[in-house]
Order: structure tokens, then sequence, then C-alpha cells
């Protein structure tokens, strides 16, 4: 083999082992590095788990914080939505049904219709423990919320693994009991409408739980219901149908839709016009403003009707737009509405699958239904209240503020408010030039005295006693006006009241005599006015500012007693009535007559200008004929409202008024008090006539005012009490003159013993014990008690019985027919002057004392049992009766008086349980009532 051959062997193997050198250096390299990235590799892959265990950990106790936290704010979020929601709805309004109970609210409430489905709410601690949580398993999913607790679905599978069961899944999701509870609620009340859609069933029970709560936060009556339900015919509001006995829900018919729609429009703009009146923006704001809501809620409930007309259409929207500011609301179904302000729609549905448009995407799950007995209890409670009337209204509300009375002037008028109208405004009465006097009439009980009460609290809290004088006359049975009079138990008066007549209902005579004494006071003031060339009262004020010159009201309840008489009294009453009628209206006094019979009305209506002059009239409800016969408001008036009219009735000038009660004694002490304490000084009470009364002989200031041995007059004997203003005592004077002999006629002992009484102690009072006779004869044992005991109270004073009588009398009859002047006065008073004995020359005695005697200051006061049986004394039929100049008449009829009533055939008289005729031919042109004096 060749050298080079050889050679290149040689090299060839160098080569390849140089190559194979290489190589293992390149392996063992790479071997290295292999190694070294595969320590990485590992290195990596333990960090990277130890990183991802550290993220996982931390995650969890973000979630945990986040948690937590959610779960507080959650919790607080929906205690303040409960909370506030309770505020909202208070009451009626939002408590559930099952303690449910009507309590009318201040103002209009947010209602309950279900609860909201709030987003999850926290779990109670333990619950939360166990709560398995799909972010715990180091899924992908870091979803934390976001799940609604009503939204179902979702709750299951934010709270539950994908293997367990739904906590609840047809009747709804889980409910936490330690979530508050948040209403759902909607307004409608002073608010707007409501639509209501979806399921028919439960859309029902929304309907009925929302009517009912409405019904039951308001005042009964101020909701009213308008049912139109022409698919069921009033079916779909049944439960509420005893509430259509007091008018609280009316139904309209199927084809009254238009008619119901204009009606509610018309109600809007009279309400906007004549409520509001551009004052107030809505009645809710009227209400804030004035704590007065004069119109009732108008809730009209639309039940399905079809395809409404255009002006259906029209008519509906306007309501939709501008009722709710009117207190007119619809509640509709089954119509299209499309939305607007103040508009709320629920659409109903089971489960929780409900909305209500204002609480947005939140699930609702709508309250059951009211029971029925709970809709009907309520309805029936409701109507019972609204047939019993509304609530009365105190009388502060007539009165100004406490500090700012008395600060009217009467000059031009009196004026005062009497009440609410339905519509709102205060009505304020005047009485001044026109209308100068009123008519107030109303059947029994329907509140006319609570009405004068009402008027004269309103007027004597506003005008001083130097502004006004009242003067009241009851002519009913009881004491209606005593109450302005000091009693036992108050001793406080109306400082206004300057008379006040009760129980007068037998003593017309009284009603005379405050005619008299006002027709005296007519005189005075037009006299003044004549004076001072005035010609009303508020002229005569500015030219004699220092004068006494208040307004005089003169209020005579059950005035038709007076004028019920076909007789004196009444002719004088009528000729006097109208004088003052028709000129009192300038000088300042003014009547108001009022009576509960239509009779006294009709009284009043044959005499057209007596009738003309009362311009005001003041019917109560039902009360006849006192206003227009066109006018019939007051047939249809609520009760304790009246209808007041300025206008003599005229149908266009009636306003109604809603009177407060005044009758409650409290409320009017109050008020009486408060002004008894403000009164001047020198103002004393009032008169106090009580029919009731017997009066005694020691109050009587005509006794009081006697003296004995002062007088050098012919002593005057009293007799009794004069049916009068001024509490005078009726007299006769026994002058020394034939005929000034008293003879008592009648059979009633007591009130014959009453009256000689008076006349004794009376005459005794003007003489010391020896400056008169004073000559007792007692002939009637039922009468010797009496007798005596006048006896008794006369120094000095002889007393005689029926055998010791014919002594005295043949003294007597010597002492008349003597020739010697008597040194002093004598005065025989005899008890049964017919029952004298001693026959015929007994007789002739006494005859010749009465015939004689007075000439020769003696005088006899004799009670005969009947005015026949005086006639016999008198020397029989045929005899004069002028020895008998005075009388007093008891239980004698009028006709056997007319021998002793010269030249005007019988006196009126109509003998009564302690009442008198007294006459005196020397002074009287005719009799006058007395009231005996009592005996005490
Ligand atoms: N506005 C009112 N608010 C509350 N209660 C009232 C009101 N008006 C009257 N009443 C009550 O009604 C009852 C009858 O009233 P009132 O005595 O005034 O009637 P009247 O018409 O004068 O009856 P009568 O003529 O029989 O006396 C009383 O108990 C009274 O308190």
């Amino acid at each position: 083999m060749a050298e080079s051959t050889r050679n290149r062997v040689m090299e060839i193997r160098a080569g390849l082992s140089h190559a194979l050198g290489a190589a293992q250096i390149a392996l063992e390299r790479a071997l290295d590095a292999r190694e070294a990235a595969e320590a990485r590799y590992r290195r990596m892959v333990a960090a990277a788990t130890a990183r991802r265990r550290k993220l996982a950990v931390a995650r969890d106790e973000r979630i945990h914080e986040i948690d937590a936290w959610h779960d507080t704010e959650l919790a607080a979020l929906a205690g303040a939505a409960a909370g506030a929601a309770d505020r909202a709805a208070p009451g009626a309004a939002g408590e559930p049904w099952h303690s449910w109970e009507p309590t009318p609210l201040e103002r209009a409430a947010e209602l309950r219709i279900g609860r909201l489905m709030l987003p999850e709410a926290p779990l109670p601690a333990p619950a939360r423990a166990e709560r398995p949580s799909a972010h715990r398993d180091g899924g992908g999913d870091d979803r934390i919320g976001g799940a609604w607790a009503g939204a179902p679905g979702e709750v299951t599978e934010a709270w539950a693994g994908p293997d367990s069961e739904p906590p609840e899944s047809a009747a709804g999701p889980v409910v936490d009991e330690a979530t508050p509870e948040v209403p759902a609620l909607v307004r409608l009340l002073d608010h707007g409408h409501i639509v209501i859609e979806g399921d028919r069933r439960t859309g029902d029970d929304v309907l009925a739980g929302l009517l009912l709560r409405a019904l039951g936060t308001s005042v009964p009556g101020q909701v009213q219901i308008i049912g139109y339900d022409p698919e069921n015919l009033g079916g779909g509001l049944a439960g509420f149908a005893p509430l259509a006995t007091a008018g609280v829900l009316t139904f309209v018919g199927p084809g009254d839709l238009d008619k119901l729609l204009d009606e509610l429009v018309g109600h809007v703009r009279r309400i906007n016009e004549t409520v509001l009146a551009g004052e107030y923006s809505s009645v809710r704001e009227l209400h804030a403003a004035t704590k007065r809501r004069p119109e009732p809620w108008r809730v009209a409930v639309l039940l399905g009707g079809g395809e409404l007309s255009r002006h259906q259409r029209t008519q509906l929207d306007r309501l939709l737009r501008t009722g709710a500011a009117c207190g007119v609301h619809l509640v509709i179904r089954g119509q299209s509405v499309e939305p607007g302000p103040g508009i709320e729609f629920v659409v109903a549905a089971p489960g929780d699958g409900a909305r209500i448009e204002s609480a947005g995407d939140l699930p609702v799950r709508l309250d059951p239904a009211p029971t029925p007995s709970v809709v009907t209890a309520t309805c029936r409670q409701i109507a019972e209240a609204v047939a019993a009337g509304p609530a009365p209204v105190a009388l502060d509300s007539l009165l100004p503020e406490a500090g700012a009375e008395w600060q009217e002037s009467s000059a031009a008028g009196l004026t005062a408010p009497l009440g609410d109208s339905p519509q709102g405004p205060r009505v304020q009465v005047t009485l001044s030039d026109y209308p100068p006097h009123a008519l107030i009439a109303g059947p029994s009980g329907t509140g006319k005295t609570n009405f004068i009460y009402a008027w004269m609290g309103a007027l004597a809290a506003r005008y001083s006693p130097d502004e006004l004088a009242f003067y009241l006359l009851d002519f009913k049975e009881g004491v209606s006006f005593a109450r302005f009079a000091p009693g036992r138990r108050d001793p406080s008066w109306l400082p206004h009241v300057r008379l006040v007549g009760v129980n007068v209902n037998t003593d017309r005579e009284f009603g005379l005599a405050l005619l008299r004494f006002l027709g005296a006071e007519l005189k005075r003031r037009a006299d003044a006015a004549k004076q001072y060339e005035v010609t009303n009262l508020a002229e005569l004020r500015a030219e004699d500012p220092d004068g006494s010159w208040p307004r005089i009201v003169a209020v005579v309840d059950e005035f038709q007693v007076l004028l019920g008489g076909r007789d004196s009294v009444t002719a004088e009453a009528v000729d006097l009535l109208e004088d003052l009628a028709r000129r009192g209206r300038s000088q300042g006094i003014h009547l108001v007559l009022a009576s509960q019979d239509v009779s006294g009305i009709e009284a009043l209506w044959g005499r057209p200008a007596l009738v003309a002059q009362f311009s005001l009239r003041i019917a109560l409800p039902r009360a006849r004929r006192v206003l227009a016969e066109t006018n019939a408001a007051a047939d249809s008036l609520p009760r304790y409202h009246a209808v007041v009219n300025a206008d003599s009735g005229a149908p266009e000038a009636n306003r109604i008024v809603r009177v407060p009660a005044a009758g409650d004694r409290e409320q009017w002490s109050s008020l009486q008090h408060r002004l008894w304490r403000r009164r001047p000084p020198e103002l004393g009470p009032p008169r106090l006539f009580d029919g009731d009364v017997v009066p005694r002989l020691a109050d009587s200031p005509d006794y009081r005012d006697l003296r004995a041995g002062e007088s050098t007059t012919a002593p005057v004997m009293l007799l009794g009490q004069t049916i009068d203003v001024a509490s005078r005592s009726a007299q006769t004077v026994l002058r020394r003159a034939p005929g000034r002999n008293l003879a008592v006629l009648g059979t009633r002992t007591d009130e014959a013993c009453a009256i000689l009484a008076t006349a004794g102690r009376s005459l005794a009072a003007q003489f010391t014990p020896t400056g008169a006779r004073f000559s007792v004869v007692c002939l009637d044992t039922d009468a010797r008690a009496a007798a005596e005991a006048l006896h008794a109270r006369i120094p000095g004073s002889g007393f005689y019985l029926p055998d010791d009588v014919y002594w005295l009398l043949e003294d007597a009859a010597a002492e008349a027919t003597a020739s010697w002047p008597a040194d002093r006065p004598h005065f025989i008073l005899i008890y049964a002057a017919d029952a004298l004995p001693g026959g015929r020359e007994a007789a002739d005695q006494l005859r010749t004392v009465l015939r004689q005697g007075p000439e020769r200051r003696l005088h006899v006061l004799g009670w005969w049992r009947g005015a026949g049986l005086l006639r016999d004394s008198l020397g029989g039929h045929a005899s004069r009766t002028d020895p008998i100049g005075a009388w007093v008449a008891l239980d004698v009829h009028g006709s056997e008086l007319t021998p002793y009533y010269p030249g005007q055939g019988a006196p009126n008289w109509y003998p009564r349980p302690w009442r008198a005729l007294h006459f005196d031919r020397s002074v009287h042109r005719g009799a006058e009532v007395i009231i005996p004096y009592g005996t005490s």
C-alpha cells in the first residue's frame, strides 16, 4: 500500500478521532445544558405552584371581606328601605292583613301591595359558614354577586353548587328571615293613578287590597269610590257593597262611562275654580296649609269596558293629567294607558313575577287579597260612621287666637264666621243695616241651639261688651241659655249678656216685656239720632264717640210661642216686633228669631211686612219654609250643617256651612271664663228670669227699698213679681180713697196666703210697730199656719179666729163710720173672708168696712175663694163692685172677673200654677200677670 495511501489513511483516522472527541465534548455540553434546563424548569414549576397558592389565599380573604361588607351594607340598606317604607305607609297603609285595621291618617300615605324582592340578603353567621362557595374551589368563576334574591335561576347558581337543589322552586326563592322586609308601595291618594295589568286573579287581589287600604287610611267618607265594571256589573267590587248604603261607593252602569268621566272632569274644573281658586296648586297643598280638606278623594275604578270612544279617551287623558291635584284618582284595569307622570303601572303575576313600574326591574311578590270578612267588616264600619255624620268640628275653630279677642268694632255691623263651607272657605255672617235680622229654623234635634251658641261664641269673642249686648229668651222648656248667667256651680257669665229668660214657655208676658224693653231702647236711640241729626248707628257712634251704643242682638228661641195666642199679648208683641224689625235695623237692634216648628215660621208668614225684614235666613237640616219656596237646599243637608242665606232665602244666595260643636260645656266654659275674666269691672251679671223659680220677697229691690216711718205718702202694698225685664214688684197704693181694698180671688190656698203675706209684710215694713194697726183674721183652718206666720212677722198685730172676729168687725165698722179722724192706718188681713161667721150682721159690718173704711185709712186685704163669693160679700149679684179697687186673681176664669174689670170686658186670663193676675183700677189700663213671692 502506498505511502501516500497510508498517509491518507492516517490522516483520515486522525480526522475521525478528532471529530469523535469534539462530538463527545458537544454531547457532554448538551447533557449539562439539558440538566440545567430541567432544574430551572422544576424550580419554575415549584415557584408557580407556590405563587398560585398564595394568590388563592389572598383572593379568598378578599372575597370574605367583600362578603362581609356586602352583608352589612345590604342589611343596612334593606333596613333603611324598610324604615322609609314604614314611614311612607304607616298603619293601615302598610300593616299586613292579619293584623290590619282601619287607622285614619293625617295625610295620604303610600299603599302597600306586596314586597320587593331585594338582591341577596345576608344570612345569619352559621348559615353563611355552611354556604357552599362557588369561589372557594378555585374555579375560574370569580362572580361574587349580581344575583337578585328574587331572580329565579341566578340565585341557585350563586348560592348553591351545581348539584344542589334550588331551595324554593315554584313558590319562589329563599326568603331570608333576617332580612328586613321592604314593602312594595304605590301612591294613589293625593298623588296619581294606578293601572293594573297582567294576571287577572292577582290583579283582583291587588285592587281589593289597594281600595281597602285607601279607605282604611282616611276618615270615613273622605274616600269615595265610583265603580265602572261593565263586564261583571259591579262584581269586581262586590266585597265593598256595604259602602253603597252610605253613598261611599256608587256604580255607574255599562252605558254611563261618558257620564262618569264628564262628571269627574266637572269636579276637577269646579275644584280648580272654587276650591283651589288660584291660591293652591292642589288639594294636598291646601290641606297642608290650612289643615282642612274640603273635598273628598274620588277614586274611580274602571274595570275594562272595551275600546274607548274619542270623547272618552280625551276625558280619561284629562283626568290622568289633572285629576290627582283635585283628589280625583283613577284605578284602571283593562284599558291601555300611556305612561305619564303620576301613573303607576302594576303588572300582576303570581309568585315573584310581578313588577311595579316605580321599582324598575325589582321583582315584587304581591300580597294576598284581604279576607272577605276584613273587607266587609271595614266597609260596614265606614258606612256606619258616614251615616252617623262627620265628627264635630271644635268651637275653637271659630274663635280668634287667645289674646286677640274683642278687637272688632261693631259700628258698621257684626260679622263672625259660622264654620267652613264644603268648598273650603269660611262662611262669614253679618248682621248690619242689611241684613238686619235673622230667622233660624230646624226641626228639634237638628242643632238649632248649637248653632245659636256657635254664632254667639264667634261674636262674643270678637266684639267687646261695649260693642255688643245680648238679650236671650228661650220659650222652650229647658234652660239652654242659662249657661250664660251665673249659676250655682259656675259663677261666671258671658259678659255681653244683659238678660236671660229661660223656662218662659208659659210666660209669654216675659217675651212681651223684652220687646217693650227693646222698644224703649229703640226710642232712646232714635231720639239720640234725632238730636245728632244722624240716620244710623254708625253715624251716631261717630257723632257721639263717648256714648254707649252697643249693637243689641235679641235672640228669641221658639218665638212662635209668643205669637201663638189670639189675645192682647200676641197683638202687642206683633206690633212691637214689627216696629223693632223695621226701625231697629238702623239703630243697631237685631232680632234673631228661632223656631223648630214650621208653624212658628208660618205664624210670621201672615205678616209679610215683618217677614221681609228678616232677610238673613238660616235653615238647619230638613227645616221647612224658612228659605224661598223653590229652595230645597235644607232637604239634603248633612247633619251639623246649615244653609245660611242672606237674601231672604233666594236659592242663589245659599251658602252651606258646617257648624262646629258649641254645645260641649267644657269648651264653652273655657271661652266664657276667658271672656269673663276680661270683663270691665263695672259690668254686673245679666238679669236671669227663670219661669220655674219662685221669687223671694227678700230679693225684691222694691221691698228692700221700703223704710219704716220715712214716707209721708200713702203706703204701698207689694203683691208679687211682675213679669218684667227689671224684676219689679207689682204694687197697689193704699191711699185714703174709696175702693182702696184688695181682694185675692181663687181657691189656691198657698198662693193666696203667699200674696197676703207679701202684702202684709211689705206694708208692715213701712211702719214702726205703733205706726199702723194690723189685724190678721183666719177663717179657714187650711190657712191657719200661714196666717199665724204672718201674725208672728208683724210685731203688735192682732190675731183673730172665727170665734172672735165679731169683735174686730164691730170695732172696725164703728171705726169706718166714725166722725173723728183716724190716728193711724189699720190693715185687716182676712184669710177666707167668704167664710165670715156671724150671719147678716157680720156681713153688713164687713160691707161697711169695705165701703167706708179706706177713706178713714182702714183697708181690708181679703182672700175670697171665688169671684162669686166676693160678690156675695159685697151684697149680691146686683151690688156694686167698686169697694174692690184692686184684686189679684188666681184660679178664676177671666169671664168671672168681668164685674171687677170696669169697662173692658173680661180680662185675658188662663189660670196657671203660681201665677196670678193683678188689676188696680186706679192705675191700670189692663191687668198684669204676676208671680207670687214664695213664703220663705
Ligand atoms: N254642629 C254640631 N256638632 C256636634 N254636635 C252637634 C252639633 N249641632 C248639634 N249637635 C248635638 O246635637 C244635639 C241636638 O242639638 P241642639 O240641642 O242644638 O238641637 P236643637 O235643634 O236645638 O234641638 P231642640 O230644639 O230639641 O233643643 C245636641 O246633643 C248637640 O250637642
